[in-house]
């Protein structure tokens, strides 16, 4: 039995609460409901989704009612209509098309190159130094993703690129969670930045158009229009790094808080990979690094919410919408469900070796579901295991302030708020 809910409070407290603290107020939302009205209007409701049944429907069972909505045209300013904002018959041949830079053999020799910025970056440290490493993955992950999808090596240019893409984002971010809608056309600081950053992101994608790789190979052989080419290219660069950089932060950091975690982490990496180079093959033979990493996707997943509105009536287990509504579903709040992940605050890499028969389906939900489901899901789970890998192989990283609490701060992705220093040993 579903439970449909008002949320209590008022209106004002409750938008008060929500644009302090949203991952609170979402998560406290379950308390009252399975799906939780935060307002009364008819025309215009939003909800808070909770139940595993109603996330099936709106995600799989009944997605053709539901679009993307007011969050993709925000973020349209930047990546156009790219796979990431396309709606319907466009979306479907776009992803279609794109799928083929993520075959297995593809990723295979993606992992090659992962292995070797990975090598390339750590041969820089040296035991004692104090790094940024949030900043240091964000860099990590754009060349990773600019060389093994765009075929191209950033180097220098990957700090200019990499402000800009963050900038875009930040935009993106702030426009989507704010309820006063800004013209882009209003001189403010945010819109000038903004548009100077979309004009380098631009120029880049200009430069990248001709180029023969994974990613634009099959974009060239479907006469792909100049226009959607730029839109995917910026797609990736937006949709396909940050978020694997917050998710190795958020890794490291939970780690180094578990000195017992770390201890079974070197000890795999030292049994399978010894002095072997790193290959796509060692990706499945290191199930602990991988529960690792699904588990920090558990506790900080990036995409803290997903975000639907219905473009048509409809009837959620039995509970009639018949006008414009908005949906928030957050893997954040569903992760942390105790009836789900008892202790769910606890980092226990071990319960992904106890999991799926015991958990719902759609209670676990790191990369989304249905056709709009990441389609970098694969690729984000190689690099993510690979670097992990190539740093525990060779040392650890430790927390620089031992003190230090990281507090999670939900921009278009999860990210550790102020960044997290780290001390490398080797
Ligand atoms: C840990 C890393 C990642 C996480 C947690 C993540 C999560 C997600 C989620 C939850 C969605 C669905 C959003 C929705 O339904 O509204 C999504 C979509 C998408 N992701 Fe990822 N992602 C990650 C990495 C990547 C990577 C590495 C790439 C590209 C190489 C990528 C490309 C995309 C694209 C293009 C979409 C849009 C798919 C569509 O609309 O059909 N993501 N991602």
């Amino acid at each position: 039995m579903v439970r449909l809910a008002q949320m209590p409070g008022s209106r004002l407290q409750n938008y008060l609460w929500f644009q302090r603290d949203p991952l609170g107020f979402i998560t406290a939302s379950r308390d009252s409901g399975d799906m939780v009205s935060l307002y009364n209007s008819k025309r215009r409701p939003t909800y808070i989704i909770h139940h595993p049944e109603l996330i099936q429907q709106i995600l799989v069972t009944k997605e053709s009612s539901f679009v993307k909505g007011r969050s993709s045209a925000i973020l349209q300013r930047t990546v156009g209509q790219g796979v990431l904002t396309s709606e319907g018959q466009s979306h479907e041949r776009q992803k279609r098309t794109m799928m083929s830079a993520f075959t297995k053999p593809n990723l295979e020799t993606y992992a090659r190159d992962v292995a070797a910025y990975t090598h390339t970056m750590i041969d820089g440290w040296s035991s004692g130094q104090q790094l940024s490493i949030a900043h240091d993955m964000m860099l990590l992950t754009l060349r990773i993703i600019c060389q093994t999808m765009l075929g191209v090596d950033l180097q220098a240019e990957a700090e200019k690129i990499g402000r800009s893409v963050e900038q875009c984002i930040q935009y993106s971010a702030d426009r989507i969670y704010s309820p006063v809608p800004i013209p882009l056309g209003l001189p403010t600081r945010m819109n000038r930045t903004f548009k100077v950053s979309r004009a380098v992101l631009d120029r880049f994608a200009q430069q990248m158009k001709g180029n023969r790789a994974p990613l634009l190979s099959p974009l060239l052989a479907n006469a792909c229009p100049d226009e959607e080419m730029r839109d995917q290219i910026l797609t990736i660069l937006i949709a396909g790094h940050e978020t694997t950089a917050n998710l190795l932060g958020w890794v490291f950091y939970l780690v180094a808080r578990h000195p017992e975690v770390g201890a079974k982490l070197t000890q795999e990496v030292t049994e399978v990979v010894g002095e072997e180079e790193l290959t796509y093959e060692h990706v499945a033979k290191l199930p602990y690094a991988q529960a690792v990493i699904q588990e920090t996707l558990r506790l900080y997943p990036p995409a803290w919410a997903i975000l639907r509105e219905n473009i048509e009536p409809v009837e959620l287990s039995g509970h009639q919408v018949d006008g414009h509504g908005t949906y928030i579903i957050s893997p954040y709040a569903l992760h942390r469900n105790p009836e789900v992940f008892p202790a769910p605050e606890e980092f226990q890499p071990e319960r992904f070796f106890r999991r799926e028969q015991e958990w719902p389906r759609f209670s676990y939900l790191p990369f989304g579901a249905g056709s709009r489901a990441c389609i970098g899901s694969q690729y984000a789970m190689m690099e993510a295991t690979l670097i992990l890998a190539s740093i525990w192989r060779r040392g650890a990283l430790r927390l620089a302030d031992e003190s230090f609490t990281a507090v999670p701060e939900p921009s278009i992705s999860l990210r550790i708020k102020g960044g997290l220093e780290m001390i490398w040993h080797t």
